[in-house]
């Protein structure tokens, strides 16, 4: 009994957390995966005519590894509107980070922006989910005013340094600065999947803070 007892190894608890470590990593990976491939269809098909099969195949995975990590269509849409925003919050930081005049921060960050709208699916995704967003039976993020204030924010900077215009309104500019960013990327993808965005973005920053692009 005693010898059997010695040849048994000791209980090795390594292997099981290494286990549990490697299931952890694979769930972040298909959870990944999965609101990629839904940021695909969405971006390509639309929210109303994807299905969870359609993201399920794109991903890879079975429809139940959808189930998994998303409980609805519903939820996918939220967290692609999510991870969106998240992305654009990740521009501005990057611009804030590089330490540019206010003006200079207002330019990189739309033309940044019109990159992203240009190349990433996830930011092609979000822009269409939210022109969608009366399809969708949830509740979606806000859209426009968290990128109005950031550039609110900048041109009260500017303002405040006389690089702007005796009399300018910051936040009308701000306003106008989006709204024909959200109108130009929108005719770009229409007109010819954005492949103009960055050309037409500068056209608008010229036209509106011309003191900006000198
Ligand atoms: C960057 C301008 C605004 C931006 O453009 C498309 C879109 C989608 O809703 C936006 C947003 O919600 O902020």
């Amino acid at each position: 009994e005693r010898s059997a007892a010695r040849s048994r190894p000791a209980r090795d608890t390594a292997p099981r957390h290494r286990d549990t470590g490697l299931k952890q990593e694979r769930a972040v990976r298909t959870r990944a995966q999965v609101l990629d491939a839904a940021a695909e269809a969405f971006a390509t098909q639309g929210f109303p005519a994807v299905t969870v099969q359609d993201v399920a195949a794109l991903a890879g995975v079975t429809k139940g590894a959808v189930y998994f990590h998303y409980a609805n269509k519903e939820a996918l849409a939220q967290a692609c509107a999510e991870e969106f925003y998240h992305r654009i919050g990740v521009i501005g930081q990057e611009v804030e980070e590089s330490d540019l005049s206010p003006l200079r921060a207002v330019t990189e960050l739309l033309e940044r922006t019109a990159r992203a709208f240009r190349d990433e699916t996830m930011v092609q995704a979000g822009a269409r989910l939210q022109i969608e967003r009366s399809l969708i039976g949830a509740e979606m993020p806000m859209p426009y005013l968290g990128y109005t204030e950031s550039l609110t924010a900048w041109l009260r900077q500017a303002q405040e340094a006389g690089q702007l215009p005796a009399g300018t309104s910051p936040e009308a500019t701000a306003r106008v600065l989006v709204s024909a960013f959200f109108g130009a990327q929108h005719i770009s993808w229409v007109l010819n999947d954005r492949a103009d965005i960055a050309d037409r973005v500068r056209e608008i920053l010229t036209a509106v803070v011309p003191m900006a692009t000198r």
